[in-house]
């Protein structure tokens, strides 16, 4: 697999577009232009557009994205465009479509946008919506909080196997929410959090959902995230055009794309006896290593990793090799996910600090995974980053896409 991402951008997750004003079509508007300014490309260049969203019907009424997009950015106007939806994958699919368009040989260059406008409502309303992503009817019935309240069973199943210490997920949230602060875009890069916020104290860290208190939450969030794929033959002129070695634009090198049953329930109860809580994950993460060429984590240099909660992130951890199962907490604790460690994880705060604006999580991904590898991460570069591994989770490790981003 080679497919070039030629740049990208993102909105200031820190935004709240109603407030402002604004919706959907503000953050189509500002997004695709940035996107098409940093990739040197022009809108006459896209040959295909996906768009990734979760719940634009529920927040907002309106379904029919692809037209959307069209409608905010008129040169658009007659390209090939459609929506994905895979609950908070969303953004990796659309990433997969926008690929597999370019390796096929159909299109040479690819928008993908994704996007998702959630705090034109109050928390509980938002929770409720995004819960339309679980079995409905069927789990989190009488949560409040749908998605704190499963991924809090996913910390009991893990507590179940393993043991799990509170402690470990309040040093995650830390890092977060310190790489956070670095970064210019992120939702929470100026929130204060005083001693004891990553603990168990109720009043500086209530409970959301069972074992997982306000900081072990990625929260809610508006924003959107665009970037440009482009086929070999197309980046080669590009590269050309544009003054740049070919050899250090970034490119998708692998992927790995699975789905399992829509239920935790059902999903736990099909991993009784394996060495992984989500087998599929770890098929998953194998799969972008070797269709990568990357024999695992070792060569893995930095990872953007799906921390919608502190739970999500331990397990994606050991699914991706970076610890055994049941270890990840130790990691943790040593400093290895930090800026400095052996593995630095979501270097720009990840979904606890920059923020989860669901539909755009995925391509957000990608995007600073490209920059990371580009050397063009700015305050949030780690030095010397040639593979960096992207995980989007979509509901309860429902649907998983892996993606390693290479120079
Ligand atoms: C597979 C998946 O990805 S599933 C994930 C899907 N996502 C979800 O389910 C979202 C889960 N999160 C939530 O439901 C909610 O964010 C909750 C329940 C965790 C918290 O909700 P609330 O208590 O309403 O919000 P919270 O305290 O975070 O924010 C309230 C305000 O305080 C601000 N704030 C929060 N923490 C801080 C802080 N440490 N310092 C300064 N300000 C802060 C926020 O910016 C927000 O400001 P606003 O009113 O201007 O918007």
């Amino acid at each position: 697999m080679t497919v070039f991402v030629l740049g990208g951008a993102q909105t200031d997750f820190a935004r709240n577009f109603a407030k402002e004003g604004g919706g959907l079509v503000e953050m189509f508007e500002e997004v695709v232009p940035d996107a098409l300014v940093d990739a040197q490309v022009e809108a006459n260049d896209i040959g295909v557009a996906h768009v990734a969203n979760l719940a634009a019907e529920l927040f907002t009424g309106q379904a029919h994205l692809g037209g959307l997009l069209v409608a905010a950015v008129p040169d658009l106007d007659g390209v090939p465009s459609a929506r994905h939806e895979a609950a908070c994958a969303s953004g990796g699919t659309a990433v997969l479509a926008a690929s597999a368009d370019i390796e096929s040989g159909r299109y040479d260059v690819a928008l993908v946008t994704g996007l998702e406008l959630m705090r034109n409502t109050d928390a509980r309303t938002a929770a409720g919506h995004l819960g339309s992503a679980a079995w409905v009817g069927e789990e989190a019935q009488t949560a409040e909080f749908p998605w704190p309240a499963l991924f809090a069973d996913v910390a009991d199943a893990y507590d179940w196997r393993y043991g799990l210490d509170h402690g470990h997920l309040g040093l995650f949230a830390r890092n977060a929410f310190a790489n956070a602060a670095l970064n210019p875009m992120a939702q929470a890069r100026d929130w204060r959090f005083p001693d004891g916020s990553f603990g168990q104290d109720d009043r500086l860290n209530p409970v959301v959902e069972g074992v997982l208190r306000k900081n072990d939450c990625g929260r809610i969030s508006d924003g959107a995230a665009a970037i440009v794929l482009a086929s070999a033959g197309f980046a080669a002129d590009w590269a050309k055009r544009v003054g740049r070695d070919l050899s250090d634009v970034p490119r998708l090198t692998g992927f790995g794309h699975r789905t399992a049953h829509l239920s935790l329930r059902g999903k736990l109860d099909r991993a009784e006896g394996h060495e992984y809580l989500f087998p599929h994950l770890r098929g998953a993460v194998l799969d972008a290593y070797w269709r990568a060429k990357v024999p695992g984590a070792e060569e893995i240099d930095v990872v953007e990793l799906h921390d919608c909660f502190t739970i999500t992130a331990l397990v994606a951890l050991e699914h991706l090799g970076a610890a055994p199962p049941g270890c990840a907490g130790r990691l943790v604790e040593s400093g290895g996910i930090a800026r400095d460690g052996v593995l630095p994880v979501n270097p720009g705060g990840g979904l606890l600090g920059l923020g989860h604006p669901v539909g755009a999580t995925g391509v957000r991904m990608v995007h600073d995974a490209a920059r990371q590898v580009a050397g063009t991460a700015g305050p949030l570069q780690i030095d010397g980053v040639r593979n960096v591994l992207t995980l989007n989770v979509g509901g309860s490790f429902t649907t998983v896409v892996a993606m390693v981003v290479a120079r």
